[in-house]
């Protein structure tokens, strides 16, 4: 099979590498001080008895063996400099072995079963790279006073607390500690960086206080009954919630727990589908899912489940793996009898169970798939990448019956989550340490808000923030504060977005009304609300009942929605709800001139493309055809500011109208997801590429957007597998320099899909071509995708010129048309 790149001809100086090897080769021990670096991974070695005669090793690669024990004879290889022992099974290190290695300045010892390390690891004084993740490990005081450590990953550990004395005057530049059941520092703090931790463990108190926060997020179709569970919960008894009073968009509010000092932070998201693109921006990790099903409109069939029940465990599954979620069936007291809530029960139970081991048999079979190739280790990080995704359990806990309105079912209910909770195996990193100052900010703000310091609406300006926290602890700076405001954004108690530029001077104390913000638009009876508008309304912003018209008809058809219509909606609703003044109401709705808020924030999260006033291009240019000249564009049609949002496009026309038809010819790769393309990733793709290029044209499921003379689509196929296709029109490639381009433009959009898929860390990725022969199912796999992703463009992927690729089947096909080649490959 051929390869994108000639990865594979990179040999080492001894290259034992992949040879079944049990006990080192005559062949290598006599090689003796003359042996500089060698390669014997992905062998079945034990032990190494005889090493000890390569006195002059400075570099040895151990990976994927079969030891159990550290291999003690290394001690004697005092050149030695960089070792690669990780995946193996080894579970202990015994002392005396790192003092002796004193020029080792690069360990990997990464997926091993180490429980705990050698005391006197941190004598090996010239460590400045370690990698300890994916071990088992519960403490890290042995590297406390590895001087030259620079950077250190202990990632998947079961680190709970993490030494103070690691993170002072050390070198460290780099720690990378996730999936950890952290409490002290708490993941939230350790997500921020080195400056995060040090500034914590710098105000942390010898006698700080432990805290149990559980985020607890309230899931499932509409009319499930999720608003009456959290509120309920919340009150302790049956409330009833009115049809008119449904969520609209997500609720959030706080519980104490006094009995057990847990602090429940209750998320309840709306049901309704139009929301859904707006979830993925609240959903956060180390969440406890409470999915609410009716019990009495389940069905006891596969639509059923997939609608109220695998739909939300697919998502959960892709977006936090390690998620906990509680099954509870609703309105029992609307079911035939007890037998009939039973069998929902477990068709609910059997099939969730089916659904968690279908998932990990599909995983392992790709592993296994990728082992047994030719030469496995190419696909070593693929491996690698699925190895992790196993490692992620989504936790499904068995289904509680209840009816909401029955007084001892909700405190029954209650009951059964305080326990749950408090279950360390469940919960292993509920239990947090913070210092007091965090508490003490976090109380503060709450109370200038009460005080009317700052406004009921929540939003107020950096400086003024921070000179009111200041005048309340005169011993923390600005720096301080700060760390504790990004802490504070994490937990998701409040929100400042600080990576938008327009935004980060604007905080936003009170998230749920970030989250009316976003249902004034996001909903599901917008036509409605755009038919309410009035003419007192249109005229305030100079606007016509004409115009009216046009709007409704563009977002029923286009999805499209004025600028001007937004301002409107979000002012009227805004005034309804909240004493806003205008200074802040101009703020968030925006002006012809300024952008606002809420437009900032929805663009930021995906959920819609801003077409420019100052836009050169109409996307919606019907006159723009590639190689034409361009026509200016009708001024009826022209629409001088709109968003588009691509999730309400009704169907593909205009792109197939433009795009005509597919060329077995054209340059073409898949992108497959495993175990499936989530929800409302197509669309944010799309918004994201085409920012990047226009013109545009962008239908239900494909997209189609132009660069110079080029043409390039993009579409999501749900079939049995799926993926999304990249294409680029055949007829537009003549020149080298032309697949140059091309291939760029292609990258291009694949480094916004990778980077995409970071939101979701339970997704696994293959990229294919596929062969270009009528009828034939080959195709060629790019095992090193995202290295040509991270590569800038220099030597490594030079492809002969002339050179031709053949397919299991025996089609050939010119590279070009089938992988990518850099500029050099030209010259
Ligand atoms: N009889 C009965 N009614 C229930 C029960 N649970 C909820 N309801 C009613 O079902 C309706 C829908 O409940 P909600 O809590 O609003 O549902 P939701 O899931 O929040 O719905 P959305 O806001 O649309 O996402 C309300 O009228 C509730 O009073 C139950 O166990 N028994």
């Amino acid at each position: 099979m051929p390869f994108l790149n000639g990865n594979q001809n990179a040999k080492k100086e001894e290259d034992f590498a992949g040879k079944k090897l049990k006990a080192l080769p005559n062949e290598l021990l006599q090689r003796g001080g003359d042996a500089v670096k060698v390669d014997l991974q992905r062998n079945r070695l034990k032990q190494i008895c005889g090493i000890i005669q390569l006195k002059n090793l400075t570099e040895l690669n151990l990976c994927r063996n079969e030891f159990t024990d550290f291999p003690t004879d290394i001690r004697g290889l005092h050149q030695l400099e960089k070792l690669y022992i990780n995946q193996n099974n080894i579970k202990t290190i015994p002392e005396n072995v790192f003092p002796s290695l004193e020029k080792l300045r690069f360990l990997k010892l990464s997926t091993n079963r180490l429980e705990k390390l050698p005391q006197d690891m941190n004598r090996c004084q010239h460590l400045n790279y370690l990698n300890l993740s994916n071990n088992c490990l519960r403490n890290l005081d042995p590297l406390v006073g590895l001087s030259h450590l620079k950077e250190l990953y202990v990632e998947r550990n079961q680190l709970a607390d993490l030494p103070d004395q690691l993170f002072q005057n050390s070198s460290l530049t780099l720690f990378k500690a996730n999936g950890n059941p952290l409490r002290k520092p708490p993941q939230e703090v350790c997500a921020g960086g080195l400056r995060d931790i040090q500034s914590y463990f710098a105000m942390l108190e010898a006698n700080a206080p432990n805290e149990k926060t559980v985020k607890t997020m309230f899931l499932g179709t509409s009319m499930a009954g999720k608003s009456t569970l959290c509120r309920s919960l919340k009150q302790g008894c049956p409330v009833q919630v009115a049809e008119e009073d449904r969520t609209v968009g997500i609720e959030i509010s706080e519980v104490f727990e006094a009995d057990e000092g847990i602090r429940f932070i209750f998320w309840d998201f709306a049901g309704q589908e139009e929301y859904y693109i707006t979830h993925h921006v609240f959903i956060t990790a180390q969440a406890f899912v409470i999915l609410a099903i009716n019990l009495s409109s389940y069905n006891k069939d596969a639509q059923s489940f997939k609608e109220s029940v695998g739909f939300w465990i697919k998502n959960l599954q892709l977006k936090i793996p390690d998620s906990v979620v509680l099954l509870v069936g609703t309105h029992v007291d609307e079911c035939t009898n007890e037998n009939d809530v039973n069998e929902k029960k477990k068709h609910i139970e059997d099939r969730v169970k089916e659904m968690l081991e279908t998932h990990s048999t599909n995983l392992e079979q790709r592993k296994k798939n990728l082992e047994d190739k030719e030469d496995s280790s190419l696909y070593r990080d693929q491996i690698d990448q699925i190895e992790r995704l196993t490692e992620y359990k989504i936790k499904v806990l068995d289904l509680v019956p209840i009816d909401c309105t029955k007084k001892e079912d909700i405190v029954k209910l209650g009951t059964h989550i305080k326990t749950e909770v408090l279950n360390k195996a469940t919960f292993p990193s509920m239990e947090q340490t913070l210092p007091r100052s965090y508490y003490e900010v976090e109380k503060d703000i709450k109370e200038l808000q009460e005080n009317g310091d700052i406004a009921e609406y929540g939003i107020v300006s950096q400086s003024t923030l921070l000179y009111e926290l200041k005048n309340r602890h005169d011993t923390l700076d600005d720096d301080k504060l700060k760390l504790i405001l990004q802490y504070l954004h994490r937990i998701g108690v409040m929100m400042w977005y600080k990576e938008i530029p327009e935004l980060a001077d604007s905080l936003f104390v009170e998230p749920s009304f970030l989250i009316s913000l976003f249902k004034t638009i996001v909903r599901h009876d917008l036509v409605q609300e755009l038919n309410k508008i009035s003419s007192e309304q249109l005229k305030s912003e100079n606007a016509l009942a004409v115009q009216k018209k046009r709007w409704i008809s563009d977002y029923k058809h286009r999805a499209s929605l004025n600028n001007v219509a937004i301002r409107i909606l979000v002012r009227s609703e805004l005034q309804k709800n909240y004493r806003i003044n205008n200074e802040d109401l101009e703020e968030v709705v925006g002006s012809n001139k300024k952008e606002g808020i809420l437009l900032s924030l929805l663009k930021h999260f995906d959920v819609c493309l801003s077409t420019k006033h100052n836009s050169p291009l109409n996307p919606k240019a019907n006159e723009f055809c590639p190689k034409k000249n361009w026509v200016p564009s009708n001024p009826i049609v022209y629409e001088p500011d709109a968003c588009l949002f691509p999730s309400y496009l009704p169907d593909n026309k205009q792109v197939e109208d433009n795009w005509v038809s597919d060329n077995p010819e054209d340059l073409n790769i898949h992108v497959y997801f495993l175990p499936e393309i989530p929800h409302g990733f197509f669309h944010r793709l799309v918004i994201r590429a085409c920012s990047l290029y226009s013109p545009y044209w962008i239908g239900k499921d494909q997209c189609m957007l132009c660069c110079g003379d080029r043409r390039f689509l993009l579409r999501e196929r749900r079939d049995e597998d799926q993926f999304i296709e990249i294409r680029c029109k055949e007829t537009e490639l003549e020149t080298v320099e032309d697949f140059q381009k091309a291939w760029e433009v292609i990258r291009k959009i694949m480094i916004r899909l990778n980077k995409l898929t970071e939101q979701w860390q339970g997704l696994y990725l293959t990229v294919h071509s596929p062969c270009k022969s009528s009828d034939c199912d080959e195709y060629f796999e790019w095992n090193d995708w995202q290295e040509w992703l991270e590569d800038s463009g220099t030597s490594k992927f030079n492809i002969g010129l002339e050179e031709k690729q053949t397919c299991l089947n025996g089609h050939q096909r010119r590279t070009e048309f089938l992988f990518p080649r850099t500029p050099d490959a030209s010259t």
